[in-house]
This record gives structure tokens, sequence and C-alpha cells, in this order.
């Protein structure tokens, strides 16, 4: 398998400055009200930027940041409490596809309609995070992008289920979830990105794809947990980012200390050379970050890993897994 490189060069064009919001969720009131702090904090982040005269380009919500309850958090997947699937069900709405047009979307896909709203009032482009999706048969944790006119431009089923089984905690999102079957990056007026959900951060592959496809970055909205969050969760993005020259950038939701679920928060974004140039605490708060293609170019001529990359060396991975190939 070779990984072809692209022709999209993230090395030129505009600065985009991102706007990662560290929602609260969950912690009162319900779906409606999520959306109404939503969109209250995208206006906020978009007059911050205006008067830094830094305007922000593209804004990024966390995963499953419309949920609910103060007793059932979001982003609690643990189906020890079988309530959890019916708080997730209740919070699930039908997620349209890319290009379809919103006279055609689900009068229930009430969150999804939002973001799209939410982009147009700020001319904006939006990664709406994830929600529930309600497919045909089974959920999924889907996450959206919003052109600032209020197209959907794409849409990424979490791949990798956070299913994990150590001494103080056992979740099985695969319980509740179905994988989705394919990786997505989306194209802007200031470049390519890839998009991932959370534990989708502990597999480098997704990140190698979107590097050779030519992305400046790879967002992946999250909620990460307090257990594993302290060890790996910047390690594992200033990995990424180092790895493979790009930026990388996490969304988190807020902490709440009550919830059963604790959310680890520190939202960021880490630079090509493993810096983290932008982050938050555990509260909820907006983080503002520039990414710059000359960085970019910096960091690979004076590392150069892409040109030194030995792919006549390195066996087909995949036909190897597969036990296809030594
Ligand atoms: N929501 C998630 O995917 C959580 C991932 C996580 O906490 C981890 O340790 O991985």
């Amino acid at each position: 398998m070779t990984i072809a490189a692209t022709t999209i060069d993230p090395t030129k064009g505009p600065k985009v400055n991102v706007a990662l919001i560290q929602i609260q969720a969950g912690k009162e009131g319900g779906k409606q009200d999520q959306i109404k702090r939503m969109r209250e904090l995208v206006v906020q982040a978009v007059k911050e930027g205006n008067d830094k005269s830094e305007p922000v380009h593209l804004i990024v919500l966390p995963e499953m940041w419309n949920g609910s309850t103060v007793s059932v958090p979001p982003a609690t997947y643990c189906l020890a409490d079988l309530q959890l699937h019916d708080e997730l069900l209740a919070n699930a709405e039908p997620v349209p596809e890319p290009g379809q047009a919103p006279s055609e979307w689900s009068p229930k896909s009430e969150t999804i309609r939002a973001l799209a709203d939410a982009a147009i009032e700020s001319k904006v482009w939006i990664i709406g995070g994830s929600v529930p999706e309600q497919g045909t048969d089974r959920l999924y944790n889907t996450a959206t992008v919003y052109s600032p006119e209020g197209e959907l431009i794409a849409k990424y089923r979490k791949t990798h289920l956070f299913d994990l089984c150590l001494p103080k905690m056992t979740y099985k999102e695969s319980d509740t979830f179905a994988p989705g079957d394919h990786l997505t990056t989306f194209d802007t007026p200031f470049g390519r990105f890839g998009l991932a959900i959370c534990y989708d951060l502990r597999f480098a592959e997704i990140a190698i794809l979107a590097s050779r496809k030519g992305c400046t970055a790879v967002f992946y909205p999250a909620a990460f947990n307090t257990h594993t969050g302290p060890l790996h969760w910047e390690l594992l993005q200033r990995g990424r980012a180092l790895d493979n020259q790009i930026y990388i950038a996490t969304c988190s939701c807020a902490r709440d200390e009550a919830a059963k679920y604790v959310i680890y928060g520190h939202s960021m974004a880490v630079s090509p050379m493993g810096k983290v140039i932008a982050t938050a605490e555990t509260e909820e708060k907006i983080v503002y970050a520039t990414f710059d293609p000359q960085h970019i170019a910096d960091t690979r001529a004076g590392i150069p890993l892409l040109t030194q990359r030995r792919f006549d060396l390195y066996p087909d991975i995949l036909a190897v897994s597969e036990g296809k190939a030594q």
C-alpha cells in the first residue's frame, strides 16, 4: 500500500483563526438549553475575534455537547446505567447527508439545523462537535461541518468506539453506538482539514492519512475522561502533531465534577513542532488559536520528515495486519 501524497499544500495559503468552544454540557436544562447556549457562544467567539482584529474563521464544538440531564450527563456511555440508553435515544436525531438541501432535512434534526443557522448568522465555518445520530437502525456518534452559508459540508461517524476496561472504570460505547465506516477530510478556502472524534485520537493512522492528504490540521471534538486524561490527552496530541508536522486541535466539553462521567476538559491546540499553543483548564471557555501555513513550511524545512520518509522500506502495514504480507 502506498500512501500517496497530495497536491494540496498546507504550507501555502492564508492563516486560519480557530475558536474551540469548551461548552458546559449536561449540567442542567435540556437539549434546547444546550442549543441556545451554543448559539450564544458562537456569537461571542466571533465578536471576541473581531474585537481583537483576528476574525474567527472556524469554530469547533465538542463531542456530545447537546446532552441534557444532571443524572445522566452526555458522553456517559457506561451501560451499567441502563437509563443512559434512553437518554441518548432522547437526544438522538437524524443527521442528513452532506449536500442534501436543508429543505429535505428532518424536522427532528434540531441540533443540525441550529448549527447551520449559527454558521449563517455568524458567517463562519463550524465543526458542530458530535451528536447522537439516529440512523435507520442504529445510533452513531456523528460529527458534522457547516460552511458560512449553512451547507452541511461533511459528516463523520466515530470509527473507533470508546471501549475501555481499566481497574477504575469500564466503558463500552459500542453497546450503544455502531462504528462509522469511513474517514473524513473536508476542504475550505483556507485549506483541507481532517475530522475525527475523541478516542480516535489514539489511532495514529487517522492523522497520518490526513497529513498525507494535505491537511493543515486534524480536529477532534472530544470528551476525554479524568482517569486517562492527565497522562494521555496532551501527549497524544503533541505526538500526532509532531509525527505529521500539522496542527492538532481538540475541543472538549467543560468539566462537571458531580457527573458520573467526569470530563477532562483542557481543549487544546498544538503546533506542527509539538508545542501547545493554546489551552483551557476545566471550566467553560473559548480557546483561540491561529494556524499558520508558514509555520508548517518552516517546520518541514527544518526537520524534513516528509522527504526523508522511506516508503520503500515500510511494509504494507494493512496487508501485514491482515496476514497478506510480512
Ligand atoms: N469519549 C471518548 O472517546 C473518551 C476517550 C477517552 O477518554 C480515552 O481515554 O481514550
